[in-house]
């Protein structure tokens, strides 16, 4: 698939910037250079490695009382947004919508520019272009505070609706103590967001070896992301042996006899409904009740070899039951020098979303002009 990467505020701008990066290093390819990043009065120095300066747009120079972003305004951030779209504009022309399938436009819901802006880029984005227009957006953490909950609240309600699907990463289970060590804290979620969305979204379209019969199309996951609403991206791997892996030591004691063949037909099943049921249990972006999603999307990806047709119906049919959704496609995104056999499942239209009543709580709760928590009881 491919997908216009525009980055909003902070946090989008340097999740567009990993996504190049790893872009870069690997053969999946996803915006093929159609990418932008909007901010408020942020003077972009060299912290990004990967978007050239002439693909950011600062919006935001006539307002005097803001510099470096609106400090969580989102009411502001709005109201720049709309008055500067025109700079805006002028930089969505050098992307080339015809060839692509969409836009994905990227973050914080928590942010003020994010949230803000994003809202104003969502709603223009869809009057000007036919294509599907995708969010990635991050949640807050709990300790981000009740203005960054309550923004996050209102945009749920307005850039959630206005998008074709909005894909959710959760940072209070994502940004924990371990990357609270390390240099930059947000760096190493930002990696793994950044690497399931192109494991998701992104093929080796040049390589035609990657195409296989069961490879899933951008058509399968329009459709998967259709009903709109929040989406959640899981992913599990699983290293393959050295001479074969995976599969292949199992057939290599089991070669010979046809009931041996079923044996092995029902490994190839099992083997991929567990990677299937590991990548559901692992941390999900957004954690929510499987159960409740609309339609469900498996890609497996690894060596043809690897990837079998009986595994793939079998996670189908598992997935169909956990999910109790009718709708799960499965498919298979072939890369025959992987040395892993990967699962990524995207749930789309999750409703039972604790994290989110979680947010609307905080942010009912929050008294902006304390900046502080009110008690539950003085906030009904
Ligand atoms: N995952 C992730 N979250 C981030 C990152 N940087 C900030 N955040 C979170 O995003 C929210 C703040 O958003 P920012 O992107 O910094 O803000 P902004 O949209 O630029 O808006 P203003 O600074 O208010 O103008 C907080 O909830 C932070 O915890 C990042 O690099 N990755």
């Amino acid at each position: 698939m491919k997908l216009a990467l525009v980055g909003i505020g902070g946090t989008g701008s340097r999740l567009v910037d990993t996504i190049r990066s790893i872009e870069a290093e690997g053969d999946r390819q996803l915006c093929y250079g159609n990418l932008m990043t909007v901010d408020i009065s942020r003077t972009v120095g060299d912290e990004f490695d990967h978007i050239p300066q002439e693909q950011h747009v600062t919006i935001g120079d006539t307002h005097r009382e803001v510099e470096d972003g609106v400090d969580g305004d989102q009411d502001l951030a709005v109201e720049i947004a709309r008055t500067d779209f025109p700079e805006i504009h002028r930089a969505l022309d050098s992307i080339t919508m015809r060839k692509l399938d969409g836009m994905l436009v990227v973050t914080s819901l928590g942010g003020g520019t994010g949230s803000g802006a994003g809202a104003v880029l969502v709603e223009r984005l869809q009057e000007m272009y036919d294509k599907p227009v995708y969010v990635l957006g991050v949640l807050p953490g709990a300790n981000d505070g009740g203005e960054a909950a309550l923004n996050a609240a209102r945009s749920l309600r307005s850039i959630v609706p206005a998008a074709d699907s909005t894909l959710l990463f959760d940072n209070d289970r994502w940004v924990g103590t371990e990357a609270e060590a390390a240099e930059d804290p947000y760096e190493p979620a930002n990696r793994e967001l950044a690497s399931r969305v192109l494991k998701l979204f992104a093929r080796d379209d040049a390589d035609p070896s990657s195409i296989g019969a069961n490879t899933l199309d951008s058509s399968d996951i329009i459709r998967t992301l259709s009903p709109g609403g929040v989406a959640s991206i899981g992913y599990a791997a699983t290293e393959l042996e050295d001479g074969g892996g995976f599969l292949s030591w199992l057939r290599s004691i089991l070669v010979g006899s046809r009931e041996n063949e079923t044996t092995d037909e029902r490994t190839d099943a099992g083997k991929t409904q567990s990677l299937v049921r590991q990548s559901l249990n692992s941390q999900l972006t957004l954690p929510c009740e499987v159960s409740s999603a609309e339609r469900v999307l498996v890609v497996l990806s690894g060596p043809p070899d690897e990837l079998s047709r009986r595994g793939f119906e079998s996670a189908r049919q598992w997935l169909e039951e956990e999910t109790d959704t009718v709708e799960v496609l499965a498919g298979d995104d072939p890369r025959p020098d992987s040395s892993t056999v990967a699962a990524v499942v995207l749930l789309a239209n999750v409703t039972e979303v604790p994290r989110i009543d979680a947010i609307q709580q905080q942010a009912v709760e929050y008294d902006r002009d304390t900046d502080e928590l009110r008690a539950p009881e003085e906030s009904t």
